[in-house]
Order: C-alpha cells, then sequence, then structure tokens
C-alpha cells in the first residue's frame, strides 16, 4: 500500500486558501512555518543518521522552513550548515532566519555536504530558475550522498508537473501538509524521488485525489456468471488485441465474457467466441462493451463502432474506435442514456482533444466535461476523470507496462468491472486502473501483456 493513496492532492492556490483558512482561525504563519519546519527536521534527523546537513534556503517561506529546521538539527547537536540565495524576503522567514543562530553562506561558495536539503523554492515558484541557480543546486546534489526536498524539488511548476530548467532530481521529497500535482505528473514526479507526505495541521481538500484502493464486492452464494458481470468484445483486425481484453476481463471477475470475432484463438476456453452481428449488441445480459482493442480503422471498423454507440450497452472504447471518434461521434457519445468510458494514451487524447499547455489533471477534466464520458488519460501518471468533475491520479506503476497490448488488459479489466455495476462508471475506471497496475507492480521487469493479464486473477482475489 502507497502512502499517498487516497491523499487528496492540492494545487498552490488551493494550498495557499488552507494556509489562509488556518490564520483566520488563530493559527499565525509563524506557527505554522515552525510547525511545518519542525517535521521537516525530524524527518531529516532520522534520514541523516548524525551525517552533516546542508539546508539551502530561499527567498520565500520555502527558505522559512530551511531555517526552521536547520534551528532544530542545531539544537539537537546535530552537524547542520545554512546557505541562501537570498536575504528572505517575508516576515515569516524573517521571523524563521533569526532563529537561526548560525552564519548563513553563500549559495554559489558554499561546500558540498552528505546530506543536501533543497529549501530554496516551494509552491511559490513562479519563473524558471537562473541558470546559476540550477548549476549550484546540480554540483551540490552530484557531491551529496542523499538530497532531501523541502515540499518540492526547486524548479518544478506546483500544478503543471513541469520543470522549468535542468534541475537535478532529489531522492526524497517532503510534501507538506498535502501532495500536489507535481509530485504525481511526469516529468516532475520523476525529479522528486520517494514522496512522504508530512502533517503541518493545515487540513486541505479538493476533488482531485491519488487513486485508492477499490473496494468490490466478492461472489457469494447467490452470485451466478451473469450477476458478476458479462463482458462483450468486439474483434476486428487484429484477433490478439480482442483477445487480450476478453482473458482480462475474466481475469478481473467477469462472469462471462463473449468475444465477438471472426477469427482467433481457441485458448482460454472460458471466453465465449461467436462470430460478430449487430443482434449480438441487443442481448440485455451485456452489462459493458469494449471496443476498440485490435479493431483496425477501415469501413467495417466504423461500422461495428455506430452499431455500438447506437446500442444501449455501457461502452470502453479504446485503441482504434478512439481513433475513429470524430466530431459526429463524439457527439453521439456524449447524448448517449449509458455510460462509456475512454481510455486513450497521450497520442490518442492530443487527437481526440488537442494539444494544451494546462496540467494532466486539467486537461483530463476538460475533456471528460466535454464528451460526457469518463477519460482515462493514460501513462506513467494515469489520471482518471468523470463528467461530474471527479478526478484520481495513479502513481506510476511499472515502466514496465510501456509494452505493446497493456493497454488491452487495461481496457478488459474497465469492462469487467464496468459491467458489474454500470452505474457509476467513474469506480469502474477507477478499480481497473488500480487492478492493471497492482498486476504490474507483482510482475516486475520485463512482462508482457498476456502474463499481466494472467496476473489479475490474483489482484481480484485480494480487492
Ligand atoms: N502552504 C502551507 O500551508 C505552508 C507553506 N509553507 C511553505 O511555504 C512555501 C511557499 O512559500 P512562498 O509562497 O513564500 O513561496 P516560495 O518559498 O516557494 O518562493 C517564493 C519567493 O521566491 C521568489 N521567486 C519565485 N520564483 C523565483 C525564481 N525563479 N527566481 C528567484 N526568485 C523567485 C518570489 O518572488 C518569492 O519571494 C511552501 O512551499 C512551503 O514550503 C510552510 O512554511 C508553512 C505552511
Ligand atoms: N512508462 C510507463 N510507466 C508506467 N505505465 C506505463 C508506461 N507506459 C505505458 N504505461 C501504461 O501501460 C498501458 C499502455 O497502454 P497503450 O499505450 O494503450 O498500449 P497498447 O495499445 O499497446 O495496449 C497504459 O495503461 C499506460 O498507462
Ligand atoms: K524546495
Amino acid at each position: 500500500m502507497t502512502p499517498l493513496s487516497g491523499k487528496p492532492v492540492v494545487t498552490a492556490a488551493k494550498m495557499r486558501a488552507a494556509e489562509e483558512a488556518a490564520i483566520a482561525d488563530g493559527t499565525s504563519v509563524d506557527i505554522l512555518m515552525a510547525r511545518a519546519g519542525t517535521e521537516v527536521a525530524q524527518t531529516i534527523r532520522r534520514l541523516a543518521s548524525g551525517s552533516e546537513v546542508l539546508i539551502l534556503c530561499g527567498p520565500g517561506n520555502n527558505g522559512g522552513d530551511g531555517y526552521v529546521a536547520a534551528a532544530a538539527l542545531r539544537a539537537w547537536s546535530l552537524p547542520v550548515r545554512v546557505a541562501a540565495l537570498a536575504p528572505p524576503a517575508t516576515d515569516a522567514a524573517r521571523n524563521a532566519c533569526a532563529g537561526w543562530s548560525g552564519p548563513v553562506e553563500t549559495l554559489a561558495e558554499t561546500k558540498s555536504a552528505p546530506i543536501l536539503v533543497d529549501a530554496l523554492f516551494g509552491t511559490g515558484l513562479s519563473r524558471a530558475l537562473d541558470p546559476a541557480i540550477v548549476a549550484a543546486l546540480r554540483r551540490l546534489n552530484a557531491r551529496a550522498r542523499l538530497s532531501i526536498a523541502v515540499d518540492l524539488p526547486s524548479g518544478v511548476d506546483t500544478d503543471r508537473g513541469v520543470a522549468l530548467g535542468d534541475i537535478p532530481a532529489a531522492d526524497v521529497t517532503l510534501a507538506l501538509g498535502a501532495p500536489k500535482p507535481a509530485h504525481l505528473l511526469y516529468p516532475a514526479a520523476g525529479l522528486c524521488g520517494a514522496i512522504r507526505v508530512l502533517d503541518i495541521g493545515v487540513p486541505a481538500s479538493s476533488d482531485v485525489m491519488v487513486l485508492a484502493a477499490p473496494d468490490l464486492p466478492m461472489p457469494g452464494p447467490d452470485s451466478h456468471k451473469y450477476s458478476r458481470g458479462m463482458v462483450a468484445v468486439v474483434g476486428g483486425d487484429m484477433p490478439g488485441a480482442a483477445e487480450l481484453s476478453a482473458i482480462a476481463a475474466l481475469r478481473a471477475g467477469a462472469g462471462y465474457v463473449l468475444l465477438l470475432a471472426e477469427h482467433g484463438a481457441l485458448q482460454p476456453h472460458a471466453i465465449v467466441r461467436k462470430a460478430f452481428t449487430p443482434d449480438a449488441l441487443t442481448d440485455k445480459r451485456i452489462g459493458a462493451l469494449i471496443i476498440g482493442p485490435g479493431l483496425g480503422r477501415g469501413d467495417e471498423a466504423r461500422a461495428r463502432l455506430d452499431q455500438a454507440l447506437a446500442s444501449a450497452v455501457p461502452l470502453v472504447i479504446d485503441g482504434d474506435a478512439l481513433h475513429l471518434l470524430d466530431t459526429a461521434r463524439l457527439d453521439v457519445v456524449r447524448n448517449r442514456a449509458v455510460p462509456v468510458i475512454m481510455t486513450p494514451h497521450a497520442g490518442e487524447f492530443d487527437a481526440l482533444f488537442g494539444k494544451g499547455e494546462e496540467s494532466k489533471i486539467d486537461r483530463a477534466r476538460a475533456a471528460a466535461l466535454r464528451s460526457g464520458a469518463t477519460i482515462i488519460f493514460k501513462g506513467a501518471d494515469t489520471v482518471i476523470a468523470s463528467p461530474q468533475g471527479a478526478v484520481r491520479v495513479a502513481q506510476s506503476a511499472n515502466a514496465w507496462l510501456s509494452t505493446a497490448g497493456t493497454g488491452d488488459v487495461l481496457a478488459g479489466a474497465v469492462g469487467a468491472f464496468l459491467s458489474g455495476n454500470a452505474n457509476i462508471a467513474f469506480d469502474a475506471a477507477c478499480a481497473g486502473v488500480w487492478a492493471h497496475a497492482r498486476a504490474a507492480r507483482r510482475l516486475r521487469g520485463a512482462f508482457i501483456a498476456d502474463d499481466l493479464a494472467d496476473a489479475l486473477t490474483a489482484v481480484r482475489s485480494r480487492l
């Protein structure tokens, strides 16, 4: 279990608002900073185990946290030095600096230490770091045994999750109060190292949360194959992809999987195979229809997609079917009475909804709003967004997922959960992403999509 799962993901503005609310409630900014800095110091103490600590302090409140932490470490008689980029520029940071009784070195001239603490900039960074700052940070980071970032690695954009310059990666990032988008979204997430959230007594909430384990029903005495959920998969030009979705749906717990394809494998026998006919989509027992994996992009594929869109069945639209979604078909998606889940990777997302400079979270949310569908915007930082505005961000599961067919497996898992309860498409999408990630973590390295589908059995039995 990851410590981040289930936590709200808070933007810089929301964090500032939460801080202001705490101040309005009677906790001064100095007390907030004292708490944050002391929490930071306690974590540094554990991680440093007696080695010398160098704390780099910036001009704002992130630097203020750094001064508080330095003073605490010194009070505990631990070896600590401070180097500043500029004098403190806020009242709270000035007060914190006044509490530090040691010398303040300059960033350019300070010598490295085994433990580097980056308290230069946090959520207040407003532009790219000066190249001289980046150079100093890189030099000190390269010589440190462990580098710890306070709140965020300095130089990342809090909300968009991008790096503003060629900044070095931290080994550990101490997220203050709550994770921010940059702790989860790549490329910034890749610069954070391990993330620990420190409680600073500032409650923050958000409709964006880190994806958490789903609560799924287990079969009971009353269960039968149709009540467990019936999934149909529409086949097409490339049989393997639809097969993968079908196997994944079964292994994620669907009671009945129907593969509507003209050709394909004979195994596993548990998949019920029939040729595609439009009539097959009228079976009222179908709880979810997966279309796209291996569908192809020709006339027949287009016809099957239109029949699927016109049907009364909840849909998972993936792969080739996403390529066939033009404006007119997107209108059909929006006006459907039953739910649609779309699972684009970055290329498919750009083609469907356009490129954008906004964060992946904002782009996924806008796409869900526009299409009326639940969007699973895939990648190492998969974002799930509902048309109602709820968002979940998944932590990176395993980069070995970057292999052909793993998306087909995801579509299958999502289809299985959707077929069990189509009322809550968003929950089904979240459960699918969670199970898929768990399966990938169990497999570690160089697995193939077939292994991933098979691994869903063990994952599902524990959810
Ligand atoms: N949000 C909270 O609840 C709390 C936040 N605290 C800390 O406060 C931080 C936010 O503090 P601030 O808003 O002061 O922001 P920062 O400390 O991140 O930096 C803001 C300062 O840096 C300057 N600046 C911004 N970009 C720059 C650049 N590229 N080059 C040079 N100067 C630049 C700004 O003009 C401003 O003076 C958080 O990250 C956290 O560390 C804690 O002290 C206490 C509680
Ligand atoms: N580098 C990565 N780290 C973590 N997950 C990844 C990475 N690359 C891809 N994935 C995941 O693997 C799956 C790939 O899906 P997709 O691109 O549709 O592949 P395919 O079409 O071959 O099945 C998605 O769930 C995606 O989130
Ligand atoms: K920092």
